[in-house]
């Protein structure tokens, strides 16, 4: 553990986390997802085992053991539940797979620094390759308290409150593509973008 005692946030280091982050290599074919949008607000319109397969997240039962088995996202999002000790139940608010390519860069912000974003209660960043080997430059900074600077390793995942107590900022990518599972939570079920996702698709399938 990098950082203990504080509620800030913290590192996990991969073994924390297992089956995130693993297998990736720089150069995949991954790049930035896109918001659901506003357009996506609406009553949870049921859902299945396909909605979990589209979602690529939620829980699914296997096919071999019939056990439920977590994907990346679930995983992640119980690990902030517990790392924060919620007494509530957090939503995934919305899902970044983000290439950072040379030059990329974000200066000081927090995550919640926009009236449409203030449901965004915690982030997880993922780190799905590492600093040195797949990129350069790219270093994270916290503005206050400890640590302020975290080097990117494939596997660890930083994560921290999306209000103001967290500010932070991401260097200049000097080379490399930078890559990131970038998650934000919420306390606001009306913001579960699995359930925004969902409805959409049942609209859209109406037609
Ligand atoms: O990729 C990172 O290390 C942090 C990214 C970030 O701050 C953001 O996307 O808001
Ligand atoms: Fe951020």
């Amino acid at each position: 553990m990098r950082w203990g005692g504080s509620k800030r946030g913290r590192i996990l280091r991969k073994n924390d986390v297992k089956g995130v982050g693993e297998g990736t290599a720089a150069g995949s074919e991954m790049r930035p997802t896109t918001n659901l949008g506003e357009a996506g607000a609406s009553e949870h319109a049921g859902g299945g085992d396909w909605v979990d397969a589209i979602t690529s997240g939620g829980n699914h039962r296997s096919e071999a053991g019939g056990r439920e088995e977590s994907g990346s996202r679930e995983t992640l999002k119980d690990k902030v539940e517990d790392f924060f000790d919620c007494q509530f139940d957090l939503f995934i608010e919305f899902t970044g797979l983000i290439s950072w390519t040379s030059g990329a860069s974000i200066g000081w912000h927090s995550d919640d620094n926009r009236p449409y974003l203030k449901q965004r209660d915690f982030t997880a960043v993922c780190y799905l390759n590492s600093y040195g080997g797949d990129f350069k430059g790219g270093l994270f900074h916290f503005k206050d308290g400890e640590p302020t600077t975290i080097k990117p390793l494939a596997g660890d995942v930083a994560i921290f409150t999306a209000d103001s107590s967290n500010i932070h900022s991401v260097d200049e990518i000097a080379d490399g593509e930078r890559l990131t599972l970038t998650l934000w939570f919420s306390r606001d079920a009306s913001h579960d973008e699995d359930a925004r996702l969902v409805s959409l698709l049942s609209q859209s399938l109406t037609f």
